[in-house]
């Protein structure tokens, strides 16, 4: 995939955005890690759209809900890795039944999410990285872009500068925590349970991490904590034994951030802490720093689980049931 050609995919996306009379809501629907790409994007939409409603919602769950708000009104951004996850091709084909305007992310042409959908954009996989033409990025693009034409929002601009940084900003930290890593994979090589914290944008990437990473892909028990939910709850399992990984954000939600990390610190010796503010990202265009922070979390988290499985002897490829049986 070029940029030119991921580039001529959204602006034939937009275009059909501008022509759309009224434009309400933006359902982002998809499943899995595609799905935790979605949920920075309903927060972007949260903070800066005064009339358009977003929400992220798991492909079966949108069908299920059958959202009396879906229709002629209503973009909904689907995106599959393969294309062919069957609830995500259902949603794309339920969304453009109802008449909303259907955008399609896939690293597959011509996969059956590619039919389903009015217009699709193809992205560059390659999760140790970032760049414009990534799958986390080209949503925001979306976004913004939505939001600049049906709203004037001007940060689709500041978004692109931010963007332009990122493929250097990801490479070198991955490079400067290399130390961070393999002691992480050392020492978490055996744990049976982690615990991974965040909030506002980013809350996605800990989602990711905990479902995609260590649940499917290592077989480690682990749940995603709601910084600001943790007090509500999970910190009852806290113990100087428990490992956590911090996710620590730029946004207004950063202070739930700091009163979780607070805590554990006090009572758990099994943290790992990612500082946006210590990596770097106060360097970005400060109107959409907090919505790049999970587009640098995610790659460098992947290098920490790269350094994770091969500790392990696990394969981040493994896998007991997911492609192999009837489900
Ligand atoms: N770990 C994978 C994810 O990476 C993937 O996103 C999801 C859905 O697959 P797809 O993106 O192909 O629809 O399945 C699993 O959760």
């Amino acid at each position: 995939m070029t940029t030119q050609q991921t580039d001529a995919q959204i602006a034939n996306a937009l275009q059909a955005v501008a022509a759309r009379k009224d434009v309400t809501d933006i359902f982002f629907v998809a499943c899995g890690g595609s799905y935790a790409h979605m949920l920075p994007n309903q927060y972007i939409v949260e903070r800066e759209s005064s009339a358009i409603i977003g929400n992220a919602l798991n492909a079966a769950e949108f069908k299920a809900r059958a959202p009396r708000r879906l229709g002629k009104n209503s973009i909904v951004i689907t995106c599959s890795h393969s294309g062919t996850t069957p609830e995500t091709v259902e949603a794309a084909k339920v969304a453009r039944d109802a008449g909303a305007l259907t955008i399609s992310l896939t690293h597959d042409l011509g996969s059956p999410l590619d039919q389903a959908s009015e217009f699709t954009v193809s992205y560059v996989h390659s999760p140790m990285t970032m760049s414009p033409i990534h799958s986390a990025a080209v949503l925001e693009r979306l976004t913004f872009g939505i939001l600049k034409i049906r709203e004037g929002n001007t940060k689709a601009d500041e978004l692109d500068k931010g963007l332009a940084k990122l493929p250097a900003l990801v490479d070198n930290l991955i490079l400067d925590q290399r130390g961070k890593m393999a002691e992480f994979a050392e020492t978490h090589k055996r744990e049976t349970v982690i615990y991974t914290m965040a909030s506002g944008a980013n809350f996605g990437v800990a989602y990711a991490f905990a479902i995609c990473i260590l649940q499917e892909m290592q077989w480690i028990h682990a749940a995603a904590i709601h910084a600001g939910e943790y007090f509500h709850g999970p910190f009852e399992v806290t113990d100087f034994d428990v490992p956590f990984i911090h996710l620590m954000g730029l946004g207004p939600s950063r202070a739930m951030d700091e009163r979780a990390l607070a805590f554990t610190e006090k009572y758990s010796q099994r943290l790992t802490v990612l500082d946006a503010k210590k990596l770097g990202l106060a360097t970005l265009p400060a109107a959409v720093s907090e919505y790049l922070a999970p587009l640098v979390f995610s790659p460098v988290l992947r290098a920490y689980a790269d350094k994770l499985a091969e500790a392990k002897g696990h394969p981040l490829t493994v896998r007991r049931y997911m492609w192999k049986m009837e489900y």
